[in-house]
């Protein structure tokens, strides 16, 4: 992306901000009791995206999209689904019809859909209702002194009416059609938050007058942070307000449905649940109005991280950005979070090195808790892979390197090989400026050492002199590709060999150090062997031999090691 534009001079804006945009008024409740209460089940779940993020959309879904949809809600485990809004198009009304009709919907799951308090909608809702098993009909008008005042220019009682009007009349279809065992109810002061706590209590109880509820059949009063306008602590407020005041609270179920204006719509959600509320309605990944819904997976990821079930199934999480971006044809952003393709990635050098340590330390841990630094959860739960989680620019250090070198090619380098090979790699992405591959740091590290200058380990012979430690090697070599033979006597193989090279190339230096391990298992399975060559001004570096034969790694090991020098 290369950027054209001229970055204009910032200048103070001219708006007076503070006479234009009010602070929210706190709540008068002195002994709130949410901020120590703590989330310990999951609520009940309503999924909206068929509903509140279908009507957000740039293209609505389609029969197609929304049966896709359908299949993913359900099988995630919801059993409460907004299918609709039946009254406001044919294409909603047709698809509750083909819900209905074609036995789609599972025991044990309602159908949820919505419907204004107009007369000729909730009829037609009722129409698309035909033959239902388990319904919720859900009721909302607009209560919040905003929108009494401009949209509805109605006073309190006349927006009161509007609610118990609709509320009686869906309480009479319910009867008429025979329909009270299937139907469940559900009221929505649309605009909740900018509602005075009074008037939603007592719009809120004037409609629980109609329906009646029970503590057996509850009706469902979903207070909506319809635009989200405050601090989520403000909302939080409400809804215990709402919990603590409203009459027969054991007859109500208190759902929450929070927006996400001011981008805390997860935190209004949360501190509601801490609040009282029961329930909350929310789509997946946030598609809805403006900057969308309270994101459901999101949720459901929190609920996991703190260790409780979330009673949704989120375990392939890459399927389900899949479905939504099918469905809604909105891309889900690269930092979403659980969801977004970098949010378990690392670039940052000591990001990686503490991921590689936690990795390492969970291998041995006795305990089951995930204990990973900038992993708070465990890609693998999400359906995620390890794959993509430490990645190499200009950014990262040793550890992330020796990560991926582990991972892809099983090679475990010592702690001072890392640090020189880091230069190296830092080196090359410095000066390309990308990231780099796992294939192109593994062509980095072939070049580095395996196959890196001007002599080739080729083969070798051994011969003791049959009384002490010393003998003689006999090894094949390629100088710049000319086959020669060079001998050397040592106490060992390598020391041999160490005696041969230094001979051949004329340099001075000595085995420092010498480690080596298995690469792989089974009839593949190779020794890579590392060694540390001492110089004569003191100074070190590693040569790395990799072969089936442990000895002969050992002795490609050493090539690569005088090859460096040479280079150096
Ligand atoms: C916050 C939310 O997400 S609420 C859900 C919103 N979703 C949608 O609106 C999507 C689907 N809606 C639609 O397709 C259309 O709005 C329809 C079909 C439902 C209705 O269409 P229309 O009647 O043509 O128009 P419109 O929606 O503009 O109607 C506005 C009228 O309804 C009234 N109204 C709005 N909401 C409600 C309500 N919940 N209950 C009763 N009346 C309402 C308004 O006051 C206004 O009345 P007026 O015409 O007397 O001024
Ligand atoms: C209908 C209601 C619940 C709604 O969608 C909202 O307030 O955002």
């Amino acid at each position: 992306m290369t950027y054209a534009g001229k970055v204009s001079q910032f200048s103070a804006p001219k708006v007076d901000i503070a006479a234009k945009y009010k602070p929210w008024p706190p709540i008068d409740l002195p002994d709130r009791q949410w901020p120590s209460r703590t989330i310990s089940t999951a609520p009940t779940w309503c999924a909206v995206d068929l509903r509140d993020g279908n009507q957000a959309l740039i293209e609505p879904m389609g029969h197609e999209r929304k049966l896709r949809m359908w299949d993913t809600l359900v099988g995630m485990g919801f059993k409460e689904i907004e299918v609709g809004f039946p009254s406001a198009s044919q294409t909603d009304f047709d698809f509750v019809r083909f819900l209905i009709e074609s036995g789609r919907i599972p025991d044990g799951v309602a159908i949820q859909v919505l419907t204004q308090a107009r007369e000729e909608l909730i009829r037609r809702t009722f129409e698309s209702l035909k033959g239902v098993k388990c319904a919720i009909v859900h009721l909302y008008n607009s209560t919040s002194e905003l929108q009494r005042r401009i949209v509805f220019r109605q006073d309190r009682a006349g927006i009161r009416d509007i609610a118990v009007n609709g509320a009686k009349l869906i309480m009479q279809l319910t009867k008429e059609l025979g329909m009270e065992a299937n139907i469940r109810h559900q009221y929505s002061p649309e605009s909740f938050m900018g509602t005075e706590l009074d008037f939603s209590k007592e719009i809120c109880e004037a409609v629980m007058d109609v329906y009646q509820p029970t503590p057996d059949n509850k009706l469902i009063l979903n207070l909506p942070l319809t635009v989200e306008m405050s601090t989520p602590n403000i909302y939080a407020d409400q809804i215990e307000w709402m919990s603590r005041n409203i009459k027969n609270r054991d007859s109500v179920i208190i759902s929450l449905h929070p927006h996400n204006d001011r981008g805390t719509g997860v935190a209004a959600a949360e501190l509601g649940l801490m609040a009282g509320a029961d329930r909350v309605e929310g789509t997946l990944f946030g598609n809805g109005e403006r900057t969308g819904n309270v994101d459901l997976v999101i949720l459901a990821g929190n609920l996991m991280m703190s260790g409780v079930d979330p009673q949704v199934d989120i375990s392939d999480v890459n399927g389900l950005v899949r479905v939504a971006e099918y469905c809604n044809q909105l891309p889900i952003h690269p930092r979403h979070p659980y969801a977004g393709e970098l949010v378990f990635t690392a670039f940052s050098g000591s990001h990686q090195d503490a991921i590689n340590k936690g990795f390492k330390a969970i291998e041995t841990a006795t305990s089951p808790v995930w204990e990973v630094p900038y992993l708070p959860i465990d890609p693998k739960d999400l359906g995620r892979s390890y794959e993509a989680v430490i990645r190499i620019n200009s950014q990262s250090g040793k550890g992330g390197i020796a990560y991926i070198l582990e991972k892809e090619h099983g090679i475990e380098l010592p702690r001072l090989l890392q640090v020189e090979f880091s230069k190296a790699v830092q080196g090359i992405a410095d000066g390309e400026g990308v990231e780099l591959s796992a294939d192109r740091l593994w062509d980095a590290f072939t070049r580095e050492y395996l196959d890196n200058g001007r002599y080739t380990f080729t083969s070798h012979q051994i011969v003791s002199d049959g009384e002490g430690e010393e003998r003689t090697i006999t090894a094949r070599i390629r100088d710049e590709g000319v086959e020669k033979t060079i001998t050397g006597v040592g106490n060992g193989p390598i020391d041999a060999f160490v005696a041969a090279m230094r001979a051949e190339s004329g340099l001075d230096f000595d085995v420092a150090n010498y480690r080596e391990h298995a690469m792989g298992s089974g009839a593949n399975a190779a020794a890579v062997s590392y060694v540390e060559l001492r110089i004569a001004d003191g100074s070190t570096l590693f040569g790395v031999g990799i072969d089936k034969d442990t000895t002969k790694s050992a002795l490609k090991a050493v090539t690569s090691g005088v090859n460096r020098i040479l280079k150096r």
